[in-house]
């Protein structure tokens, strides 16, 4: 059962997500003297972002990339590494090293080796996997439907392409067992249509229905999640 942190406000549950990824960055920088981070896209992460970027931390020593990527260019509207490189790496923090997803190849297919090297190089496990959850029950690019979902869910690389079946732009996306390899699982759970997902995911069932029971419905890692109104 994953730890809840229950917020009536988005932002107060975002100030609070902020502070628990610094202390654990904090933490492993003290006693690893690296720390590294797998952050999410789309809207929800975009306060906790920028709060983060305010934590006194040894920003030089943190280690920042993504949980998954569109395959578009990185200054692109819908990029992932731009919403990254606009909130969380500024100030202070843009002496974090940023590991990016998208590379120069033609489509995320052609790109996912050079992607795969770049995760291999990686200090293992990741400190936090920061997850996300669409209303459909995928997080990262591990899409219910998709082609390559059974493949997310079971391949022993850290990463993979996967064209969404009913959402824009091929993605890069960590694979299970790569967000399974880290020290903390967060998940951010933002509203009633996607609190009343989660619910029915924590219930139980086929991981293919909801790909998000991939984190909520095991035991190896420990799963907070951040829910608010
Ligand atoms: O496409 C994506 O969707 C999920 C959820 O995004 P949100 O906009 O509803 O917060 C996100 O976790 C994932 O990283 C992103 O690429």
């Amino acid at each position: 059962m994953p730890t809840e942190h229950l917020f009536v406000d988005g932002a107060l549950a975002a100030a609070d997500m902020a502070r628990r990824i610094a202390m654990i960055l904090g933490d492993a920088v003290a006693q690893r003297g690296v720390a590294a981070i797998a952050l999410s896209g789309g809207r929800s992460p975009r306060p906790v972002l920028e709060a983060l970027a305010g934590a006194a931390l040894d920003w030089d020593k943190v280690i920042v990339t993504l949980v998954d990527e569109r395959w578009v260019a990185p200054d692109h509207a819908d990029s992932n590494e731009r919403l990254v490189r606009e909130t969380l790496l500024q100030g202070k923090a843009a002496a974090a090293r940023f590991v990016p997803m998208k590379n120069k190849a033609v489509d995320a297919y052609a790109g996912q080796a050079e992607c795969e090297a770049a995760f291999a190089a990686l200090p293992w496990p990741l400190d936090i996997v920061l997850l996300g959850m669409g209303e459909d029950g995928h997080t990262a690019s591990l899409f219910p439907g998709a082609a390559e979902l059974a493949e997310g869910l079971s391949t022993g690389a850290l990463t993979l392409a996967v064209t969404p079946p009913a959402a824009p732009h091929q993605r890069m996306s960590m694979s299970a067992g790569a967000i399974l390899a880290s020290r903390h699982i967060f998940l951010q759970i933002g509203g009633a249509a996607k609190k009343a997902v989660y619910d029915r995911a924590l219930a139980g069932g086929p991981v293919e229905e909801l790909p998000v029971r991939l984190a909520l419905c095991q035991h190896a890692v420990s799963v907070e999640v951040w829910i608010s109104e």
